[in-house]
């Protein structure tokens, strides 16, 4: 005779196919969570025989749940050691995030299925599963074998409890608990709930004392004035009327992403473009708590002189630096009114005129060594500047002292004089050894009247010896920090490519959503090519490569780059229509709709 247990599965297995072959609901004897998820499931076209989910691997992993869950974790993997289970952490999209699990075997196994660090167990993926049922439903939930809808899972049971914020009462993640089918399944949910409980209780400490430092360093700031204060933790967001009356919730997102970028310097400024065009110069610190960083503090000043009413002059002091940003300082050549573009021009033109050592810092492609050539251009000198790159293979260190090979006989030779400038790129990439005689060799073109610019991308590290080589620094904006510039830098870069290439309007809101790591050289590349293989005379949403349909920005796989690049072709084919491109690559509607939300395709609505 068969056990409780059993014959319970398989009414249940029976249910579940009986629901996939035909329209009809499933059957009453299926808990009503399940039917719900099943149902769910077969809507959003979810595969039954292959778990397919998205992977990202770049996550932090020193987020607040990370910390508060990895304790836990580390006492249940000692309980659990040897035994046939397997805890699991994921955020609260579904997102795995720590796992920790009792015997190879089921460690095997849920590779095999991708229950891992760093991919994601939403419903909207895999189907009925513990952690996506619980995400979903908001409750802990107990999703046994054939209650899957995936078959690959069917042979393991698992419970999953959602993880909430103590204080908001929002949801923050899911404690899993995976183990193979067996009758000890009953005190899973009992698990797990306490698991959940306890991260929850980490949590608050960490968040209390968060924002107890938050609070604190935001009320000795504003009591002394009332120039617009910003304080930005985790889920805390705290504003004095100045800062509430000028900020929207994507202003805060922005200067939020501004200050992180800002780092662990202490005290540091910048300017931030908002969302409504108007520029802010921010003064960042960032505030700890015992529980490690607890957020920023933001004391802002806003371009426009009426809104600056501080009583002290430093307020007022940045306030005109904001307005000189704001003014425009064309250079030849080269495109763009950024404030903070504007004002390394002014930066490397004043540099130049008065032959002052510089030092450009940006990303790769923001245009450091053209805003040497421009600076140099605008000073009249009818020379070019000599570019010499440490990181050049020809100028790799010789086998021993005395030979002729390396950067400094390079930049011996360069060519000197007042109307001459020299520009060593990647400054951390010279080899520390040849530090001081390059540091010597910059010294004696600058005597004789060279100007010299170095350039720097994000990597550390000057070289100590070539540290008082640059007289000032500047940095250069990241493409994705100066996006109002995109249409002119767009028309730029069109008239270098040749004559007559135009750029349709809507080919505009896909450049602005891209990341663009690359920035103006990858931007000038995409227009290339787009130009190079365009169908009319202008070029138009279907010339741009796929990559530019997707606002993911994990890193694909070469078979995912492939499905992607298939769906968008697809796609721009049928003009938009998400029903032909189906047909055309014959999928379901459904999954369509699935694909393009896990690759973060996104294309204008059908006209
Ligand atoms: N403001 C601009 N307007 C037009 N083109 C620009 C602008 N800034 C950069 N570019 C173009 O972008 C490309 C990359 O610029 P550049 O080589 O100066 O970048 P970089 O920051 O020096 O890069 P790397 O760090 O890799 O040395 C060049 O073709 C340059 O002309």
């Amino acid at each position: 005779m068969l056990s409780d247990s059993t014959a319970r599965d398989r009414n249940i297995a029976r249910a579940r196919l009986k629901f996939l072959e035909s329209a009809e609901p499933p059957a009453t004897i299926v808990p009503e969570g399940i039917r719900n998820s099943w149902q769910r499931s077969k809507y959003l076209g979810i595969g039954t025989d292959e778990v397919v989910v998205p992977y990202q691997p770049d996550y932090d992993r020193q987020s607040r749940l990370v910390r508060a869950a990895a304790p836990v974790l580390d006492r249940l993997e000692r309980v659990l050691a040897g035994s046939d289970a397997c805890v699991i952490v994921t955020d609260r999209k579904g997102w795995v995030r720590d796992r920790r699990v009792g015997e190879k075997r089921l460690s095997a196994h849920l590779d095999r299925v991708h229950l891992a660090p760093g991919f994601s167990y939403a419903e909207q993926f895999v189907g009925t599963n513990g952690i996506g049922v619980a995400l979903e439903e908001r409750r802990s939930y107990v999703v046994l074998g054939t209650e899957h809808f995936n078959e690959r899972l069917q042979n393991v049971s698992c419970a999953a409890a959602p993880i909430r914020n103590s204080v908001t009462g929002r949801v923050e993640g899911a404690m899993n608990l995976t183990c193979w089918n067996g009758p000890e399944r009953t005190l899973m949910a009992a698990l797990v709930q306490e698991a959940a409980g306890d991260i929850e209780r980490v949590m608050y400490e960490f968040s209390s004392s968060h924002q107890r430092a938050l609070l604190e360093a935001f009320q000795q700031v504003t009591h002394y004035g009332d120039r617009p204060v910003l304080c930005l933790g985790q889920d805390l967001v705290l504003a004095n009327s100045a800062a509430s009356a000028r900020l929207t919730g994507d202003d805060h997102r922005l200067l939020h992403e501004a200050a992180a970028e800002l780092g662990h310097a202490p005290r540091t400024r910048k300017q931030v473009q908002l969302t409504g065009g108007e520029t802010a110069l921010m003064r960042c610190r960032r505030i700890d708590s015992s529980a490690g960083a607890a957020g920023y503090l933001l004391e802002l000043a806003f371009e426009d002189p009426s809104s600056d009413r501080a009583p002290g002059g430093v307020a007022r002091s940045r306030s005109r630096e904001g307005q000189e940003a704001a003014k425009p300082w064309p250079l030849p050549g080269l495109a763009g009114t950024d404030p903070a573009w504007n004002t390394v021009s002014r930066t490397a033109s004043r540099c130049a005129r008065d032959r002052t050592p510089l030092l450009l810092h940006g990303e790769t492609g923001t245009g450091k060594s053209a805003l040497a050539r421009a600076a140099h251009a605008l000073t009249g000198a009818a020379s070019v500047p000599v570019v010499v790159d440490a990181r050049d293979p020809r100028h790799a260190p010789g086998p021993g002292p005395g030979t002729e090979t390396g950067l400094v006989p390079v930049l011996h030779a360069a060519p000197t004089g007042p109307d001459r400038t020299l520009v060593l790129r990647n400054v951390n990439a010279v080899p520390a050894a040849e530090g001081p005689a390059v540091a010597r060799a910059l010294e004696a073109a600058a005597a004789r009247g060279t100007w010299i610019v170095g350039t720097l991308d994000r990597a550390p590290g000057v070289p100590d010896a070539l540290r008082s080589s640059f007289a000032e620094a500047a940095a250069v904006p990241a493409l994705r920090h100066r996006l109002a510039d995109l249409p002119a830098l767009v028309d730029c870069l069109l008239r270098r490519i040749g004559a007559g290439v135009e750029c349709s309007p809507d080919v505009l809101p896909p450049l602005r959503r891209h990341d663009w790591p690359d920035n103006i050289r990858q931007l000038e590349s995409v227009l290339r090519k787009a130009a190079a293989g365009r169908r009319t005379h202008r070029i138009e949403l279907g010339d741009l490569p796929p990559a530019l349909h997707s606002a993911g920005s994990r890193s694909l796989s070469a078979w995912e780059s492939a499905e992607r690049d298939t769906l968008v072709q697809a796609l721009l084919e049928t003009d938009g229509n998400k029903l032909l491109a189906a047909q055309r690559l014959g999928i379901s509607r459904t999954t369509i709709y699935r694909k393009m939300r896990a690759y973060g395709i996104t294309l204008p609505a059908r006209r």
